[in-house]
């Protein structure tokens, strides 16, 4: 394999897989480098595992490819698990990160440090025409911060304290951000697979 192509809009997702297969010799392409536009897939699952497959499969069959799709987000423990699959459309549908983290904050106003438990998810899912599709989750744990900090990254980055740190996620450089993170965690979750199985090349 030295393509793959990656079912996601998100640009602060595409540029870490790329990053991150780049780091192998596999080049990453997403719906953003297709010349013909990709009407909006729509996310009618309630756990990422469905979410992350819907997107795969919609796209591999429309090409005939093998595609990833990934479906990840935020988990607040003191917010039953919220925003969750919500995460990009928390604050309203037109998805503004910024308005998405406000609303994470606004919740979490008063409640104390030990309590702002939190944890990304990502879950992949590998399509492959004629193949049973395969799903892998990676998770990162921490806490919420009390206001947003930081310039990396993307999303609820600037107010997500990885377990142990001093600096929000958007306080690592990407590289570092690319060695901890919950998309990271899949992603060597699913070459392993490949590997297992022979399916590298
Ligand atoms: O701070 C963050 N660092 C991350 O590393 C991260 N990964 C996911 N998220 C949040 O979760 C939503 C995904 O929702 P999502 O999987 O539906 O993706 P999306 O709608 O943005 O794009 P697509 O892949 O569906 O096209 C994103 O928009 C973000 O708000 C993150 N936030
Ligand atoms: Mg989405």
């Amino acid at each position: 394999m030295k393509q793959i192509l990656l079912a996601t809009k998100n640009k602060g997702k595409a540029k870490e897989f790329k990053e991150i297969f780049g780091q192998i010799g596999i080049e990453v392409l997403s719906l953003l480098d297709m010349e013909e536009t990709i009407p909006e897939i729509e996310e009618t699952g309630t756990t990422f595992e469905e979410n992350a497959v819907i997107k795969a499969e919609t796209i591999a069959e429309r090409f005939q490819i093998p595609v990833l799709g990934d479906d990840s987000g935020l988990e607040v423990d003191a917010l039953n698990g919220e925003p969750g699959v919500y995460s990009a459309r928390y604050a309203g549908l037109e998805k503004n990160d910024q308005k998405n983290l406000e609303k994470v904050l606004e919740e979490l106003k008063g409640v104390k440090t030990d309590n702002r438990t939190a944890r990304f998810v990502c879950v992949l899912a590998l399509a492959r025409p004629g193949s049973q599709t395969i799903t892998k989750r990676g998770t990162c744990e921490g806490c919420i911060g009390e206001e947003p900090i930081g310039e990396h990254g993307f999303g609820y980055d600037p107010i997500f304290y990885p377990e142990g740190s001093h600096r929000s996620l958007a306080q690592y450089s990407p590289e570092e951000k690319n060695q901890i993170s919950h998309r990271r965690h899949a992603i060597d979750q699913m070459i392993s697979w490949l590997k297992q199985n022979d399916a590298m090349e």
